[in-house]
């Protein structure tokens, strides 16, 4: 982890250049081709991917079946179980309260408008399998997806090597009532999704992080129709820390994001020369203590640690790099976060961990990055739903409204729109309605 002291304004934009941004060029070109192919050869295309990427030999089929389903329970210890069900308690609580309320609205005398929540129909989650299976992120995505009702639901998610899918994501999925699990992951698997194949069914809306192969898939995938949630890419976090934080504390949160990938970007920003040097010591000695050690390490070398002058100046670095998670691990943290206008989610305070929001504090860990957090949100009961406009007039409405329309239509030279007001309005005043 280098430090950089003071860096001038035009070098801000190499700090906050991702990784990942250099390779992007190669990954387009074969996600492009894994995406022709999937989409002409269909479930041998997967087959064939599944040997390649994960190893695993699914001669017994993609789907998962009613007896490894079944089996999954059992080899999921009781207090992981636990754990999940809590997990889900504090994730459904949070998101039911982002249940929309249909208000009827009287715009004029007799013209009444409505907006009415609809499901998208037919979903499809992409669970990450990778290096880590990420059951905490089906969680994430199933639980907004029962919530808004989304009558189909897909899961694809990456096999292990021995065939199978991991039982906790198996165990998750049946607390959640999914059923439909498909063994195939990386781009492959989007674009299953997004043209359908004899054992994956098409969905309109695919949904779900994942590596810069998923991430590049997904953005493909819209120009076949199919809508995405967002670029969820590599995991980041940005961490504002003052001389008031606990370096080992913040050690911790960088490592944590460092752990998820090679590609996961790491930075923290501190007007305190101390701050840095000493949270550099603690990741270089936590970092040892870490099962992923190495992929940390690797994640590391693209990380920063900035001296900058002031709290103003660390959160306008921050908006700009627009970090998928931040946390303000300083003296005052509510009145920084009054300033925040780019990031995923944030994280307040010397208490609060990033770690929780990705396991079950009940926010969704599903978040924008690579900076795309200056125009998405994350992911939010919102995101499996549609709003369908709704009005109806009465002759009182018509009679009201009508006048202003013909005019309008009028003037734009569209004479058949004036004409459907003008019709009725004839009709209203010759008794007919
Ligand atoms: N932004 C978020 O909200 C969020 C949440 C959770 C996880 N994440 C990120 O998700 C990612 C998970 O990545 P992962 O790799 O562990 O799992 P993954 O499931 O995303 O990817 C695994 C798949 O990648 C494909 N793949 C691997 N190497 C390839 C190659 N050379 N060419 C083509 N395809 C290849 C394979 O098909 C494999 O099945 C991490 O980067 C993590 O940071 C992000
Ligand atoms: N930090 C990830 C989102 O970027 C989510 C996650 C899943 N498991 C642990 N963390
Ligand atoms: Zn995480």
């Amino acid at each position: 982890m280098n430090i950089f002291q003071y860096p001038s304004q035009p070098e801000w934009a190499a700090l906050q250049q991702r990784a990942a941004q250099q390779q992007a060029q190669d990954v387009e070109q074969r996600v492009q081709q894994i995406f022709e192919d999937v989409r002409l050869r269909g479930d041998a295309a997967l087959l064939d991917y599944a040997r390649q990427f994960d190893g695993a030999d699914l001669a017994g089929g993609l789907r998962v079946g009613p007896e490894e389903l079944a089996a999954a329970a059992a080899q999921v210890p009781a207090e992981l179980q636990t754990a999940i069900r809590q997990a889900h308690a504090n994730i459904l609580r949070f998101h039911k309260a982002q249940v929309p309320v249909e208000e009827r609205v009287e715009t004029m005398p007799g013209v009444t408008c409505w907006r009415r929540a609809v499901p998208v129909q037919r979903v499809g989650l992409y669970i990450p399998g990778g290096s880590a299976p990420l059951f905490s992120t089906l969680l994430m995505l199933g639980v907004p997806a029962r919530l808004a009702g989304c009558p189909e639901i897909v899961l694809c998610t990456p096999p292990q090597k021995d065939g199978l899918v991991n039982p906790i994501i198996l165990f998750t999925a049946q607390l959640l009532g999914i059923t439909i699990i498909v063994k195939a992951g990386g781009a492959q698997a989007v674009a299953a999704l997004s043209g359908g194949t004899d054992s994956v069914p098409a969905v309109d809306k695919i949904f779900g992080p994942g590596n810069r192969y998923v991430t590049a898939a997904k953005q493909l995938a819209t120009r076949y129709g199919v809508a995405i949630d967002m670029p969820a890419g590599p995991s980041e976090v940005l961490v504002i820390a003052d001389e008031s934080a606990t370096p080992a504390f913040v050690a911790a949160d960088l490592l944590s994001q460092a752990e998820h990938g090679p590609d996961s970007q790491v930075i923290l920003l501190s007007d305190s020369l101390s701050m840095l040097e000493q949270t550099k010591a603690e990741v270089e000695r936590q970092l040892r203590e870490l099962p992923r050690a190495e992929v940390a390490a690797q994640a590391l070398t693209e990380s920063r640690a900035i001296l900058l002058r002031t709290p103003e100046e660390m959160l306008y670095f921050s908006n700009q790099y627009a970090p998928e998670h931040l946390i303000l691990a300083v003296k005052n943290p509510e009145q920084l976060a009054e300033g925040v206008t780019n990031a995923g989610s944030v994280f307040l305070g010397h208490l609060t961990p990033e770690a929780v929001g990705d396991y079950a504090s009940g926010t969704n860990h599903t978040l924008p990055t690579n900076g795309y957090a200056r125009n998405y949100s994350g992911v939010s009961l919102d995101s499996f739903l549609k709003k369908i406009t709704f009005q109806r007039l009465t002759p009182e409405g018509l009679l009201s409204v009508g006048p202003v329309v013909e005019t309008m239509a009028e003037a734009e030279g569209l004479r058949a729109h004036a004409r459907a007001v003008t019709l009725r309005l004839e009709a209203l005043a010759g008794g007919k309605e």
